[in-house]
């Protein structure tokens, strides 16, 4: 598996890519605008201070400073811990199959999660601590989660053990042109919307759809943007372009009233390729 994430995925996932177009420095460097370089925690933290105003113009709220000296990156299905080089961060590396000794052995779907603190050992994670992490990265994990429904409790995990303003990294296949799945991707920000996560960040590079979610002290601010921004074909479900496979019920990905959308022979033949060597089948890619 740290073979194909380092030799197939960096090569052939972000072909002919700069150095900035792959996704670990992307998410670094998401990281760093927002806790260090550009302080954008700032930026949007006033921004939700404003809504709140909207909202109720009595509001005040005194804020304490966001201390951070290394971030604290929780980094799930791991693989081969690639953030463990970058020296200003202070990751914790889980996987359920570990190609590392640095990576702990963790179904994030089972941990339970604590109060007060995490209980680990060298290689295996028992519990996580709730408000713990600056950030949590989920680097091409929930398409190897089979519904819906667990991306969905795997992205609520997230919002527990992340600290109020702490944001979630999402980094998504999506080899198709940029705004081909537009929609879906704008039903993922309505549906973490309710969750509390507001989106800041989306960037499509080659084969990959990156985002950066806000985990906000009030949860009024997303509920808010989901309020007006709702759309018909909106629901709370975490769909994938692989979940849309029936050719009678597809339809196109711009202006319709529904979700699915139109898979073609090359998107079909693309995202087999981008799976290739991991353990799916024809029958798996077709389900
Ligand atoms: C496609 S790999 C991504 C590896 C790496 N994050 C990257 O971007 O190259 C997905 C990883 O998620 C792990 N995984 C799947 N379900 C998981 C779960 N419930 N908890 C933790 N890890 C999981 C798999 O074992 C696999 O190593």
């Amino acid at each position: 598996m740290h073979k194909l994430a380092t030799n197939y995925w960096d090569k052939t996932m972000e072909v002919s890519a700069k150095k900035d177009n792959s996704r670990i420095e992307w998410v670094v460097g998401s990281c760093r605008d927002y806790f260090f370089r550009s302080c954008l925690l700032n930026m949007f933290r006033e921004k939700d201070d404003k809504v709140m105003k909207a909202i109720d113009e009595q509001f005040s709220y005194k804020h304490k400073p966001y201390q951070v000296e290394k971030v604290k990156l929780l980094d799930v299905g791991s693989c081969y811990n690639p953030f463990s080089v970058f020296e200003d961060f202070d990751v914790t590396a889980i996987d359920i199959a570990p190609a590392q000794e640095s990576v702990r052995y963790c179904d994030f779907l089972e941990v339970p999660l604590n109060e007060s603190s995490s209980s680990m050992s060298s290689e295996s994670i028992e519990a996580l601590a709730k408000s713990f992490f600056d950030a949590v990265v989920f680097s091409l994990l929930l398409e190897y989660l089979p519904s819906s429904d667990q991306r969905l409790k795997c992205c609520k995990k997230a919002y527990d053990v992340l600290k109020p303003e702490g944001i979630l990294l999402i980094i998504t296949p999506d080899s198709r042109h940029q705004g081909a799945n537009a929609k879906l991707m704008k039903n993922w920000r309505y549906t973490l919307g309710l969750m509390g996560f507001s989106r800041i960040k989306i960037e499509k590079l080659e084969h990959v759809t990156c985002m950066v979610f806000r985990k906000s002290l009030f949860p009024e601010v997303s509920e808010r943007w989901c309020k007006i921004h709702k759309e018909g074909y909106m629901e709370p479900v975490l769909s994938i372009p692989q979940d849309f496979n029936n050719p009678g019920m597809e339809v196109d990905g711009g202006n319709s009233g529904t979700l699915r959308e139109e898979r073609t022979e090359q998107d079909m033949s693309e995202i087999k390729q981008m799976f290739d060597g991991l353990p799916l089948g024809d029958d798996d890619m077709n389900e």
